[in-house]
């Protein structure tokens, strides 16, 4: 969340997270020195949000990230990162003036040696500690420590960090002790920041793997969760872990994924006692897909039909923004509506559907990115975005300026992003401004019935008419060549009457 420079307690007392681009060198501050940047007061979303959270100063999270720093670095031009030292994504090079892009592939596609590859980057990732940031394990009021002098910052690891800021965006309002936490809060789902939140989320991994890995062009690969039926194909131990052949919902020993350790398990000790889950890691994950026998109906996978049908949905986001959205793209993608837009409230589809499909550790929302299913659930469900925001050439103009959910609005920076990155500036065309792309091959259309029936007949009479066509021109063409056959005559006996015509036709009418 935050540069570990930062996290002073004069850093944290001045509210500026500005550092230098060279360290030690004093007044290059975000590498103004080489023009990259300066230190400026950051704007933060005033506008009305939707009537879901009612208070006001009781969350840390609200105007993301004022209640931390209130200045941060503006990058000049193809410059970003919480220095300047970074390019924006898309871009590489000393300048940052080259254009680079990333081809995010089907996992299923993959040769093994690339399967095995994603998989111990996932795993280095696991065990790599953040090379810039910290986490905050305490809300702001408790944040100087005990002594008031010792900031409540922790390293975390890369994959860790990506599930800490998860969990971060989804915790409850704490309101006091003794005084149950407010759950009707969400700054990542349920409103239009959903997709812009996610994908950021993802961008951010990406770019810390292909840090650890130096490698700039390592993509993160989809799992095509749309395939129906009740089997999760990822589930093997080539690729995300086959099930225990001893416990349904652990992971097979020969997986590496069997040895991992979720964090943010407590969550009713955070929500309790006022606490920030922390990098502490706990159980291992659990998982156990299609086996929620309690509910049916989350024991199957979503349809490819059910990609094209959301696709479909012209508009965005519908008032009020929310899980309770009709005829929203959004709200059809997270999963709340049909796949054809209707808000239902016992529908889970799409992206929720997949989610509870997992049937453990994947499928709580507090903990969910513990299963590393979720980096590639998330790209699919990113692709779909994309795909959407092609086919129907979106600007942020779509996107709702105010009246969403606390965090969703089109000018607030998610939480607990840093720098400030706003939902607008993901809503945006993946290949042409952020440096990625998805090679998919989107289902095609399946026709029912009465369709088959009707293109049969359309196709029928086309044939007929084609078909009749083509011989009425045949009769043409041949009585056209008996008469060319019969050229030379008729060409005689009609020049002959011309003559005899011009000759005497016109002393005949004198006459
Ligand atoms: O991790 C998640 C888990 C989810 C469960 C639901 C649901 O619809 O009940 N939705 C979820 C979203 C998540 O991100």
């Amino acid at each position: 969340q935050f540069p570990r420079e930062c996290v002073t307690p004069e850093g944290l007392q001045s509210g500026q997270c500005c550092p230098s681009l060279t360290p030690g060198l004093a007044g290059d501050e975000c590498g103004s020195s080489t023009g990259r940047g300066q230190c400026v007061s950051i704007a933060a979303d005033n506008r009305r949000h939707g009537p879901q959270y009612p208070y006001a100063g009781r969350d840390d999270r609200e105007r993301w990230p004022l209640r931390f720093f209130n200045r941060t670095c503006q990058c000049n031009g193809n410059f970003s990162g919480y220095n300047c030292g970074r390019c924006r994504h898309g871009l590489t090079g000393p300048n940052c003036d080259e254009r680079i892009s990333v081809v995010r592939r089907n996992i299923m596609q993959m040769s093994a040696a690339e399967k095995q590859a994603f998989v111990s980057a996932l795993d280095r990732a696991k065990r790599t500690v953040h090379p810039d940031l910290v986490i905050c394990t305490r809300r702001y009021q408790e944040v100087f420590g005990p002594d008031g002098n010792t900031p409540q910052f922790e390293n975390i690891t890369v994959y860790n960090y990506f599930v800490w800021s998860h969990y971060y965006s989804v915790s409850k309002t704490y309101l006091g002790a003794g005084q149950s936490s407010f759950g009707g809060v969400d700054f990542s789902h349920e409103g239009p920041g959903f997709v812009t939140w996610h994908r950021f989320h993802l961008l951010q991994l990406e770019r810390d793997m292909q840090d650890m890995l130096g490698d700039p062009s390592f993509a993160l690969p989809y799992w095509n969760f749309a395939i129906g039926g009740s089997d999760c194909d990822i589930c093997t131990d080539d690729l995300l872990g086959a099930r225990s052949s001893f416990d349904m919902n652990s992971i097979s020993s020969n997986s590496v994924f069997s040895q991992w350790r979720v964090i943010c398990e407590s969550v009713d000790d955070y929500d309790t006692l006022g606490t920030v889950c922390n990098s502490t890691e706990t159980s291992p994950i659990r998982r156990n897909p299609a086996g929620n026998v309690a509910r049916p109906m989350v024991q199957r996978l979503p349809e490819p039909q059910d990609v094209l049908d959301c696709l479909e949905l012209n508009t965005f986001d519908t008032p009020p923004y929310y899980s309770t959205s009709s005829e929203s793209f959004r709200n059809t993608i997270e999963g709340y509506s049909a796949p054809q837009g209707m808000y239902d409230p016992v529908v889970r589809s799409l992206h929720n559907l997949a989610h509870l499909f997992l049937n453990g550790t994947g499928g709580q929302t507090h903990l969910s990115p513990n299963d590393p299913i979720f980096v590639l659930l998330h790209t699919f469900t990113d692709a779909i975005f994309d795909e959407w925001l092609s086919r129907h050439r979106a600007g942020e103009i779509v996107y709702p300026e105010e009246n969403a959910p606390i965090g969703h609005n089109r000018r607030f920076n998610m939480v607990p992003f840093w720098p400030p990155v706003t939902n607008a500036e993901m809503f945006l065309s993946a290949p042409e401004n952020l440096g990625y792309s998805y090679e998919v091959q989107w289902p095609t259309r399946a026709y029912t019935l009465s369709e088959i029936i009707t293109i049969g007949i359309v196709a029928a009479v086309l044939v007929v008419a084609v078909v009749g066509g083509v011989i009425a021109c045949a009769v043409r063409a041949r009585s056209y060549r008996s008469a060319e056959a019969l050229e030379p005559l008729l060409g005689e006996t009609f020049r002959r009457y011309s003559e005899d015509e011009h000759r005497f036709g016109k002393s005949q009418s004198v006459v």
